[in-house]
């Protein structure tokens, strides 16, 4: 979906993800949301900060971290505390953070271990690289598409600093009842016409059966369905 501009695709994350967290919650009695890091979703987690929903019943858990000391201010989960987390009574037990500071290895063995018996998620939020990377799945790399792929991966060499990195794997994030990509900014106006154009970027292997949902601003993103 195109919107007008940055502000207008904040407005309408935030009214998706809380949509997403009252049917989930009057179905199923409680929400599972995976977030994205990166600095696109900033502002949206912001606006949630104010949010009329019931925290006790939201589970968080991360796409992907990055390997830094758990309080480094490039850390995908020390942002969305600040901008959010710490705003909020979502039980702390139920915020998932991905030990990062334990190293790649360490680190996906541990959240495979959070994630075993944790059922399909109902929303995953995503943000898209210039290169065409999600969570920390990168180009030319195993992204964890087939369905005995671990839950969780570790990566090292990641062309984005830092060089190691934990990720959710494609297949475990397209176990998701619905996936919402915010994608903004000038920079990714290439990629989101690569990825229209059939490109093999990481951001298409994530499959979930619902399919995909793209929240960008116009510009980049003018008609269709990726
Ligand atoms: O490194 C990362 O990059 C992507 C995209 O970030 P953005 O700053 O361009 O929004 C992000 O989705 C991912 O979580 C993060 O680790």
């Amino acid at each position: 979906m195109g919107v007008a501009d940055a502000a207008t695709l904040w407005q309408v994350a935030y009214r998706r993800i809380l949509d997403a967290a009252a049917c989930a919650i009057e179905r199923r009695g409680r929400f599972l949301i995976v977030l994205a890091g990166g600095s696109t979703p900033r502002a949206i987690y912001r606006m949630l900060r104010a949010a009329d929903t019931d925290w006790s019943h939201w589970q968080v858990y991360f796409g992907d971290e990055r390997c830094l000391p758990a309080d480094n201010a490039e850390r995908n989960s020390r942002m969305a505390t600040d901008a959010w987390l710490n705003h909020v009574p979502i039980p702390q037990h139920e915020v998932h953070t991905i030990p990062a500071e334990l190293g790649a290895s360490m680190a996906a063995l541990a959240y495979a271990e959070t994630l075993r018996g944790v059922g399909d998620f109902d929303l995953v939020l995503l943000g898209l690289g210039e290169d065409g990377h999600t969570a920390s799945l990168f180009p030319d790399r195993d992204w964890g598409v087939a369905a005995s792929a671990p839950d969780a991966l570790a990566v090292f060499d990641a062309p984005k600093p830092p060089p190691q990195r934990v990720s959710l794997s494609a297949a475990r994030l397209s176990r998701a009842r619905v996936v919402l990509f915010l994608v903004d900014g000038e920079s990714k106006r290439d990629v989101v016409a690569r990825w229209r154009m059939g490109a093999d970027i990481p951001a298409r292997a994530i499959r979930p059966e619902t399919g995909v949902d793209v929240l960008t601003e116009s510009i980049l993103f003018p008609a269709g369905v990726i």
